[in-house]
């Protein structure tokens, strides 16, 4: 079991890349610590897969080192490095049973007959496929082949960590949830480092205590769930965590403070001059559907008529298109005992929940300034 250390990490699928849209991955430097349960969350082509595999050493990086506890692991194989890998679908041995499937890893290291059985029975235990021991591979379902493969990464107790490249792919639906509570006991029971590659946030806020969501080769942050709701770090996070996404509108600063489509926003005079050290660049007011209140039109300084509302059972969803110039879309999700006026409404964001975005990255308001 290892700590893993990102140093100056960057990859290229180009020989002579020229320019930051060449490489798949762009330079990071990022800790998975020993014994924690990660996600690494992204849509397609970030690169997760990329990063999983430079980590596992089937990859080489273009630049950077990858470290185990330390140490410089660019130069071992994927074998040397003690990794355990479970891909997309499903890799086992169709000629052999379950059990000997399992016992695979082990037999290659020698270890007795007992220690061996122990363990494939704990492991098929934990993954509900005790039943399935003596059968041959090739008669199981996919769902079924998907957990023997889960089981070979899970049954060397010696592994520096397991990577999980989508692993629920193949799987029935109703199945996915159980075996990601699954996963995440297993994760408890062991204590091994574990990276789970997803594009689905509610997997991985199942499975991991922290996520580092990864865009366009980066990983733009690494937090907690709840960290990722409230706090996104970058303009992505706030649109890719959360359903639906983060309202994110254009502002501007103008002599009287903050403008949105040729309207005055009332916000603290100590945020207008935060965002004035920062001027520059592109800036946007965030605000997570989540938070926005509508009030009646006339005690809000943004009104709107309500264009649709999506009923989803315990909560609603609210478009409200503002009647400013550019007459955006603003969403609100509101409770279902909440009563939606019909036509005009008034659009309110509290400032405790306003995030305030430089060029897609936040700027950090302190308590004192608000
Ligand atoms: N072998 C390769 N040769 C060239 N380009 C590649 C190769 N593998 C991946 N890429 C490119 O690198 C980028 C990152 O791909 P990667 O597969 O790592 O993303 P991903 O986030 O895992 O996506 P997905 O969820 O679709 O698997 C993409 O633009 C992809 O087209």
């Amino acid at each position: 079991m290892a700590e893993i250390r990102l140093e100056q990490l960057a990859h290229s699928y180009h020989r002579a890349p020229s320019q930051p849209g060449d490489y798949a991955l762009r330079r990071m430097d990022h800790v998975w610590e020993q014994g924690g349960a990660y996600a690494l969350l992204g849509p397609s082509g970030c690169g997760k897969s990329t990063l999983l595999n430079i980590i596992s050493g089937l990859l080489a990086p273009s630049e950077g080192r990858v470290l185990y506890d330390g140490k410089s692991v660019n130069d071992l194989t994927p074998q040397d490095r003690n990794i355990a890998q479970v891909f997309q679908f499903p890799v086992v041995y169709d000629t052999m049973t379950v059990h000997e499937n399992l016992a695979f890893p082990l037999r290659n290291q020698g270890q007795s007959r007992e220690r061996i059985d122990d363990r494939v029975r704990e492991v098929a235990e934990a993954l509900e496929i005790e039943s399935l021991l003596a059968r041959k591979a090739r008669n199981l379902t996919a769902d079924e082949k998907q957990k023997v493969s889960m089981g070979r990464g899970l049954v060397r107790d010696d592994v520096a960590a397991i990577l999980f490249d989508e692993p629920l792919t193949v799987i029935d639906p109703q199945l996915k949830w159980r075996l990601r509570r699954k996963l995440k006991e297993i994760h408890q029971r062991f204590n091994v480092t574990m990276v789970y590659v997803t594009h689905d946030q509610l997997e991985a806020s199942t499975f991991a205590d922290k996520i580092a969501v990864m865009y366009e080769g980066q990983i733009v942050q690494f937090g907690t769930p709840r960290e990722l709701f409230e706090n996104p770090q970058h303009t992505f996070v706030g649109y890719f965590i959360g359903s639906p996404g983060m309202n994110l509108l254009d502002i501007a600063l103008g002599e009287t403070g903050l403008e949105f489509d040729g309207r005055t926003l009332a916000v603290a005079d100590s945020i207008v001059a935060r965002l004035r050290d920062r001027e520059g660049g592109r800036l946007q007011l965030g605000i997570r559907p989540e938070f926005v209140q509508l009030v009646a039109p006339e005690s809000a300084v943004l009104q709107g008529y309500v264009d649709l509302v999506q009923d989803q059972g315990t909560f609603k969803i609210v478009d409200v298109r503002l009647d400013t110039p550019s007459a955006p879309v603003v969403k609100a999700r509101l409770g279902e005992e909440v009563i939606v006026p019909e036509g005009r409404t008034g659009v309110h964001f509290p400032e405790t929940w306003q995030r305030f975005y430089v060029d897609d990255r936040l700027v950090e308001i302190t308590h004192e300034t608000l």
